[in-house]
């Protein structure tokens, strides 16, 4: 799928992997609305990314996911500006086990929430035009990290999520490829802001802290690239990439036959 011409909505867009994400959809044409909680970070992004990609690629709407009523009014606007939806990365998560029903709000049940706001103007078979939609997941979605069993559960949620939409836009024609992508550690705050997140798991952060210290995390930019695949490969469908800085690899998972 070439980008040119393509409306993208990515959320937690204004910094770490949501921000390499918007950066490279608009090196590839694609225009962006960027949402996020964080107002301050988002309006200074936009102006950044104003001198590089012009004023009119990208649009930065204030929206915490958890509010269905903000999401709605952000995609109104996005359809109001830009006319079309073709491209959503729910990107948007916490990492805090302290407050873990949060943590379920906005990397589970948030992604949903937008992802059944945007089938209904995405889905080929009530007038839309289909696309793709990505979710960040992380490999915590793969296998158990135990210093955060809650941001392992909503993780494991995500790619389970996905996968079944996959299957679900397969069977019904819905015209949307689903997939999740998978990143190991990645150099951006959520990590550096960690040991203050893990509650009463704080003391089994050994090897989390190992791959810190020995410097063995991706960069947003590896994670991006990744993503790029997935949104422009149409092949891909119902795909779980992982992605560490050994390299990355499609996972694959026992079928229902
Ligand atoms: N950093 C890492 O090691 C990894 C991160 N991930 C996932 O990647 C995604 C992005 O994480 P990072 O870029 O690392 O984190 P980050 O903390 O640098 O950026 C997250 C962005 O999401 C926004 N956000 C948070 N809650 C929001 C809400 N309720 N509504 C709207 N926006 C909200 C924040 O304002 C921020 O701009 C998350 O889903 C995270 O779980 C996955 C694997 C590894
Ligand atoms: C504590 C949680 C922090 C961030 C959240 C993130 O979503 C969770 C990631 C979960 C697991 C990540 C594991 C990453 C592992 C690696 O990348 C290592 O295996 C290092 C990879 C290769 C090293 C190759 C070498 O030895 O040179």
């Amino acid at each position: 799928m070439a980008l040119n011409g393509k409306i993208a909505v990515v959320t937690g867009a204004a910094q770490g992997i949501g921000r390499a994400i918007t950066e490279l959809l608009l090196q590839n044409g694609a225009k962006v609305a960027l949402l996020d909680a964080n107002k301050t970070n988002g309006e200074s992004l936009k102006e950044v990314l104003d001198k590089l990609f012009g004023e009119q690629t990208t649009l930065f709407l204030h929206c915490n996911v958890e509010s269905e009523e903000q999401i709605k009014a952000a995609f109104q606007k996005t359809l109001g500006t830009f006319g079309r939806i073709d491209i959503l990365c729910n990107n948007a998560g916490i990492l805090n086990e302290e407050e873990w029903e949060k943590t379920i709000s906005i990397n589970l049940a948030a992604v949903v929430r937008t992802t059944y706001m945007a089938l209904e103007h995405m889905n080929k078979m009530t007038g839309g035009q289909g696309g793709v939609i990505v979710n960040t997941a992380s490999m915590a979605g793969l296998g158990p990290l135990k210093c955060c069993p809650v941001y392992t559960a909503t993780k494991h949620g995500v790619v389970g999520f996905t996968r079944a939409m996959a299957a679900a836009s397969t069977a019904a024609g819905y015209g949307i490829r689903f997939n999740a992508i998978c990143p190991g550690l990645v150099k951006t705050e959520m990590l550096s802001s960690l040991s203050n997140k893990l509650g009463q798991f704080s003391h089994l952060a050994e090897e989390t802290n190992t791959i810190i210290a020995d410097k063995k995390m991706l960069n947003v930019t590896e994670v991006a690239d990744c993503l790029l695949e997935l949104v422009t490969d149409e092949t891909k469908n119902g795909e779980a990439l992982q992605v560490r800085c050994n390299g990355k690899k499609y996972m694959t998972f026992p079928v229902f036959t």
